[in-house]
């Protein structure tokens, strides 16, 4: 059984027999190349898969539970294609995300270019109170660093953006990334109590009754 909505098989209580979770929308975007699929891969299994590069052909995603200040929170992380042909297809995706993390390749002078194009492109169609957080990925290739961390510092602060550097490889900060993420999305939303965006759940309920997080089919 899955859920009809967000993919999971079940419901994760907590331990005073309430279940309280909210589902949030994470996208991965970037150039092709720079390694979404693998910094999520990394995420998800804690393994890197070396070998040929095999771009991302349309969009998937993948749920992880993450418990922030006894809150579960349901990362629905979706990566996209970083290829331009793929491009009209993220866009429908932007509007309904609340994080967004935008990953260059620090050993690609141009994929850390063309992050001010992707920046403008989320401005466009994403909503406005978006988390954006933009990642240094590779940060393992020492060797070949093309992109000095206080340049992406630097463009981070630009654009109030959160930074950090990755790598999909080691797993230096996969899990940070993803754990500022869900906490600023928290925290943001503890500040604005009227009307969180949670997109789909925030549920709580006693141990005996089923769980209504879910829409089961
Ligand atoms: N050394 C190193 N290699 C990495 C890292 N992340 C990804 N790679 C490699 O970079 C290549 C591209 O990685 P992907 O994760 O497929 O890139 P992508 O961003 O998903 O690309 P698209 O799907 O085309 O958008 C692969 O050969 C990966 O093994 C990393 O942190 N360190
Ligand atoms: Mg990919």
């Amino acid at each position: 059984r899955s859920c009809k909505q967000c993919g999971l098989t079940d419901c994760e209580r907590s331990d005073n027999g309430m279940s309280r979770n909210v589902l949030m929308w994470t996208i991965l975007v970037g150039d092709s190349g720079v390694g979404k699929t693998s910094l999520l891969v990394q995420f998800d299994q804690g393994k890197f898969i070396p070998g040929s590069f095999s771009a991302t052909v349309g969009i998937g995603f993948t749920n992880k539970v993450l418990t922030v200040d006894e809150l579960k929170v349901r990362l629905q992380i979706w990566d996209t294609a970083g290829q331009e042909r793929f491009r009209s297809v993220t866009h429908a995706y932007y509007r309904d995300a609340q994080a967004l993390l935008l990953l260059y390749d620090i050993t690609s002078r141009s994929s850390f270019d063309n992050t001010r194009a992707w920046l403008t492109e989320i401005h466009e169609y994403a909503q406005d109170d978006v988390v954006i957080m933009l990642l240094g990925n590779k940060s393992d290739m020492a060797s070949a660093r093309a992109i000095r961390r206080d340049e992406g510092e630097k463009l981070a602060r630009e654009y109030g953006v959160i930074f950090l550097e990755t790598s999909a490889k080691t797993g230096l900060n996969v899990d940070e990334a993803f754990m500022t993420v869900a906490k600023e999305l928290v925290s943001r939303s503890v500040q604005l109590p009227v009307e969180p965006r949670f997109h789909l759940h925030d549920v709580m309920r006693p141990e005996n009754e089923p769980s209504a997080c879910c829409s089961f089919s």
